[in-house]
């Protein structure tokens, strides 16, 4: 659906060529959430530009939905960015216009005729949830009723493709959850694909099928967010599941395994570390739902001699489990 490939883009700049992506090699599948993370500087608005042609790659390929939009000329990329929304962080709706308005904006710009202009800008409010709204004024919403505007228009073109560029970074929680909802659900309903940009990671949490850490301009780690979370003491997984605060022990060291419950049942994980005697002892162990399924996190603190032991036996029931390196021991 998506397709990165050898992206590169340089800026040229009087102190030397600034490399804002190196080489990224990236596929986002068709129907799913992709959660693009990264510190600022990483590169991610640099991808989302070139994903939708605003910004030409300095060399490798974007496909999207089929099209090789690097490559287009500009009269036809024109179109091909009528198969991408964007949704960004600050919505600017036209405060003249009342909400149908705005989003009957881009297929006016299209040359859609009236009639079918105002069937699918019905269709499209009632879909966000604002169809009794639709001859309000901006002034009149709340942030997130702005925003579902903003999806509401960005949809309104028929997109194959949905970018969101930190949707909810002006939001508070319960509004971010609302919102990040409408975006599962139009997955769901429309089978649409869409990249979001985020340094949240209770937005990738709580939306995301797949996620991808850039750093410096490359893809550091990349995969469905039950595999990245899954690889223990990855960063995406120290990101995405963080390790609760602990009890002091001794000269103890931790020993700690994420999986997917539905490769290893819990008990089995349990069983594992159970008949180890009194001084190995489970001090967590959480399930959650993230990214489709539910993935178990066990810590187990031991003496920091019998570290290998809860390895060997953690493996052997199918987990990857991973010790605090020598010389962490809790104190
Ligand atoms: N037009 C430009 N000219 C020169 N350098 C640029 C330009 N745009 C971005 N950069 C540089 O490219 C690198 C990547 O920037 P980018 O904005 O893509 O990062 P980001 O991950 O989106 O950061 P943030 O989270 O702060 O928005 C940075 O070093 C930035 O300074």
């Amino acid at each position: 659906m998506i397709e990165l490939s050898g992206l590169r883009k340089v800026y040229p700049s009087p102190d030397g060529d600034v490399v804002a992506l190196d080489g990224v090699d990236l596929t986002v599948e068709r129907g799913t959430v992709h959660g693009v993370v990264g510190r600022s500087g990483a590169g991610k608005s640099t991808l989302i530009r070139c994903l939708t042609g605003l910004e030409r790659p300095t060399s490798g390929t974007v496909t999207v939905d089929g099209v090789t939009i690097s490559d287009l000329p500009e009269k036809r990329l024109r179109a091909a960015r009528r198969r991408t929304g964007m949704v960004f962080q600050h919505v600017n709706l036209l405060d003249s216009r009342t909400l149908a308005g705005n989003v009957a904006y881009p297929l006016e710009v299209a040359g859609v005729d009236r009639a079918q202009r105002a069937a699918r800008v019905a269709e499209l409010l009632d879909l966000v949830g604002l169809g009794d709204r639709a001859s309000a004024y901006p002034a009149q919403l709340s942030g997130g009723q702005k925003q579902r505007v903003g999806i509401a228009r960005a949809l309104a073109t028929e997109p194959a493709v949905l970018l969101c560029d930190e949707p909810t970074s002006a939001l508070d929680g319960g509004t971010t959850r609302q919102i990040l909802g409408l975006v599962r659900d139009l997955r769901d309903r429309l089978g649409i694909t869409v990249v979001v940009i985020t340094h949240e990671p209770a937005v990738v949490r709580e939306v995301c099928d797949a996620v991808t850490l850039l750093e410096h301009g490359r893809v550091v780690q990349s995969g469905a967010l039950a595999q990245v979370v899954t690889q223990v003491g990855s960063p995406l997984s120290r990101a995405l599941v963080p390790v609760p605060d602990l009890p002091p022990g001794g000269r103890r060291r931790l020993v700690e395994a994420v999986y997917a419950t539905d490769a290893v049942a819990t008990s089995a994980a349990f069983a594992a570390v159970a008949g180890l005697g009194d001084d190995v002892e489970v001090v967590s162990a959480t399930i959650e739902p993230l990214g489709g399924v539910r993935v178990g996190r066990l810590i187990v603190d031991a003496p920091a001699a019998r570290t290998d032991e809860v390895v060997d036996r953690l493996r052997a029931a199918g987990l990857d489990p991973l010790a605090a390196p020598a010389g962490q021991e809790v104190a």
